[in-house]
């Protein structure tokens, strides 16, 4: 499998405190990854590094274009969204009074900006792209089971939804990578069932990388390939769920005793 995203001894400091230190992963095409850790690991500084919004201290991080692995060390955000990162946020980022379409199209349009010039000068095509955007937009809603919802304001929506929407909304931007902050946070142990079996799908159906933050250990040992682990900004293991669950630091690092 090809190497999406490499990341070479990675650091980040905010004044006196390491958040990561010295980290280094690869992801590879269509992967499925998990990273955990404990509160304060420095897990969502380590997202936030590598979708761009804050610059690291030291270290790299590469993505593949075409052929090569290009450093994206000092791209925007928006660059970065334009290579192919969508992501969700922990605390939920949605446009709260906005429809559940509106949410979805306001994330689509970035594939479209020729669309929107056109709109503007009444091109013909331009309805033919819409439509074509509208379907998109309730095909995508339909596999999160929210094409019911699309007329509703996305802050009428229950939190789980919500969630639910994010997630959309990131795949409208038609990633080659996810990340996923805590998808399931706030979510009571069916809904996370359901959330599981989702994240599956569109991972499968849409050929792409998944990075996700989760505290939930049923999600995370049921839907990862592969799991990092991040203990005081230092990569503590790596392995496969079951070679995680076994590992004496991680249970150490978790528990706080040795397993
Ligand atoms: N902007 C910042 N300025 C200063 N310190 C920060 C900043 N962001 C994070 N930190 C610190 O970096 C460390 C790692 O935090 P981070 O939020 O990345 O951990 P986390 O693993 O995501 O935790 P949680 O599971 O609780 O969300 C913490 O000690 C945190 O207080």
């Amino acid at each position: 499998m090809t190497t999406i995203l490499k990341v070479e001894h990675l650091e980040k400091v905010f004044g006196g405190l390491t958040a990561v230190a010295d980290v280094s992963m690869q992801l590879k095409n269509d992967e499925l990854v998990a990273l955990i850790g404990p509160n304060g690991a420095g897990k969502t500084t380590l997202f936030n590094l590598l979708t761009g919004v804050i610059p690291p201290t030291a270290g790299m991080i590469y993505f593949r274009e075409k052929e090569k692995l290009v450093s994206i060390n000092n791209k925007k955000t928006y660059q970065i969204a334009d290579l192919g990162f969508a992501r969700t946020f922990q605390n939920i980022r949605l446009f709260k009074n906005m429809t559940v379409l509106d949410n979805v199209l306001v994330a689509m349009t970035n594939q479209y900006k020729e669309g929107f010039i056109k709109s503007v000068l009444r091109f013909p095509s331009f309805y033919r792209t819409e439509d074509e955007i509208l379907k998109k937009a309730r095909d995508l809603l339909a596999i999160f089971d929210l094409d019911k919802d699309m007329y509703k304001l996305a802050s009428n929506l229950p939190y789980g939804v919500q969630r639910r929407l994010e997630i959309v909304r990131g795949l409208a931007m038609k990633p080659k990578i996810l990340f996923l902050d805590e998808p399931a946070a706030g979510m009571n142990p069916e809904e996370t069932a359901d959330l599981t079996r989702l994240i599956r799908q569109i991972q499968q159906q849409f050929h792409i990388t998944v990075l996700l933050i989760e505290h939930d250990m049923s999600l995370v040992m049921n839907l990862a390939q592969r799991i990092y682990v991040l203990d005081q900004g230092k990569l503590l293991a790596k392995g496969t769920p079951s070679e995680i669950q076994h590992d004496k630091s991680v249970i150490k690092a978790y528990l706080g005793e040795e397993g």
